[in-house]
């Protein structure tokens, strides 16, 4: 399942507020990560195609005008099955919307694709914070915007004054009405709000434990020079989130952490990992995937190498770790009492995807030396 589910980023938010400025932040900090980017060219925009396409080498470029009001969904369909063909190898697709984009239509398209190797990675709308008024009275449907998004980027804070900034955050928090808000400056926010960052040494499925301990490095301050220059983002940009890991060799109950995901606190924008669900699913181990508002389990059978265990990272902005560490033990369900008991599970189940996965395919079926993506 998810290892080979590419996450689709859809990045919205209105003319100027500074979603290329976010991207090509993003394309210089990938940490290794092979980043495809749908640009929806409009006017001027060319220019950001090239730019973007200098730095990464799938970039599909739709000349037409609105994104979600030119292509439909079978068009984007078709964009998103080049982009994720296994010989393309990329990590992340971001969409970056045109200013007077719908969003939400986009984020449907993406949810009711039917393409395997996809799974919808968050609906990102970049704020001006200067405009922020001056936007909401002439688009008001910037509103609806930050009522859908997952994560809200408050983005060219530097253009506001000091004492005024909290009250466009508080208005912005409102509006996001949960979701997770992050301040920044020309974009600068950290890519593992986005995607994960390469792993450097052992794995485990799509996490990599070296880069938690990084993480809990930073904490006390002190930064190591990674071999991709995470030095320098980690440093600047740490401070943007927060991040929880939850480990335990024991299993956690079904319903309980239903309880815990279904309440999970304003601003803890992404939950990956592994659940083991001990003698509810013996057989299968849970990926769980959730970004914004949207969760997805995804049971896969235990590898054979895989220890037995319930593996969680947490991500968010202004989180309190502590009290999730705490909810999360609460999980835990070390003597089962309701084991076999059919119902338990179906809370889980019903965020599981019923798509069925489609078979790996055979390495010389998939030698496509020209992929056909640049324009
Ligand atoms: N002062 C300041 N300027 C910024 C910041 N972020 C972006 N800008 C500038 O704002 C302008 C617009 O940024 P873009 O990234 O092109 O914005 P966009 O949302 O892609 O704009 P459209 O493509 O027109 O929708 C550029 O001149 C950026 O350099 C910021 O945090 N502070």
């Amino acid at each position: 399942m998810s290892k080979r589910q590419i996450p689709v980023v859809v990045l919205a938010g209105f003319l100027g507020s500074g979603k290329t400025t976010l991207l090509n932040q993003l394309l210089r900090h990938s940490g290794g990560n092979r980043i495809g980017v749908v640009v929806n060219d409009f006017g001027t925009i060319e220019i950001d195609a090239m730019s973007v396409a200098g730095q990464v080498g799938s970039t599909v470029s739709l000349g037409n005008g609105c994104l979600c009001c030119a292509v439909d969904g079978s068009e984007l369909d078709a964009y998103l099955e080049k982009l994720t063909r296994p010989s393309v190898g990329l990590d992340v697709i971001v969409i970056e919307a045109s200013g007077p984009a719908e969003p939400q239509e986009l984020v449907r398209m993406l949810l009711a694709s039917d393409n395997p190797n996809i799974v919808y990675g968050g609906l990102v709308e970049v704020v001006d914070a200067a405009e922020f008024d001056a936007t909401r009275a002439k688009h008001p449907e910037i509103e609806r915007h930050l009522a859908l998004a997952d994560l809200v980027v408050l983005n060219k804070t530097d253009r506001v004054e000091a004492q005024d900034l909290p009250g466009v955050r508080a208005s912005v928090d409102r509006l996001a009405d949960g979701a997770a808000v992050v301040e920044s400056t020309y974009g600068r926010i950290d890519p593992e709000l986005l995607f994960d960052g390469k792993p450097k040494g052992e794995r485990f499925g799509q996490l990599s434990f070296d880069d938690l301990h990084e993480d809990d490095t930073d904490e006390d301050g002190s930064h190591g020079e990674g071999p991709h220059g995470e030095h320098l983002h980690r440093t600047h940009l740490h401070a943007a989130y927060d991040s929880v890991s939850f480990a335990t060799d024991g299993a956690l109950h079904p319903r309980r952490l239903l309880d815990f995901l279904d309440e999970r606190p304003e601003g803890l924008y992404r939950i990956k990992g592994f659940v083991d669900f001990g003698a509810h699913d013996p057989g299968n181990r849970y990926a769980l995937h959730a970004v914004g508002r949207f969760l997805r389990f995804y049971p896969e059978p235990w590898p054979r190498e895989a220890e037995r265990g319930t593996q969680l990272v947490l991500i968010g902005s202004g989180v309190d770790g502590a009290a999730l560490h705490t909810a999360l033990e609460r999980c835990r369900d070390d003597e089962p009492q309701d084991a076999g008991l059919e119902e338990v599970m179906w809370g889980v189940l019903r965020y599981v995807d019923e798509r069925e996965p489609e078979p790996e395919p055979e390495a010389h079926l998939v030698a496509d030396p020209e992929p056909e993506l640049a324009e």
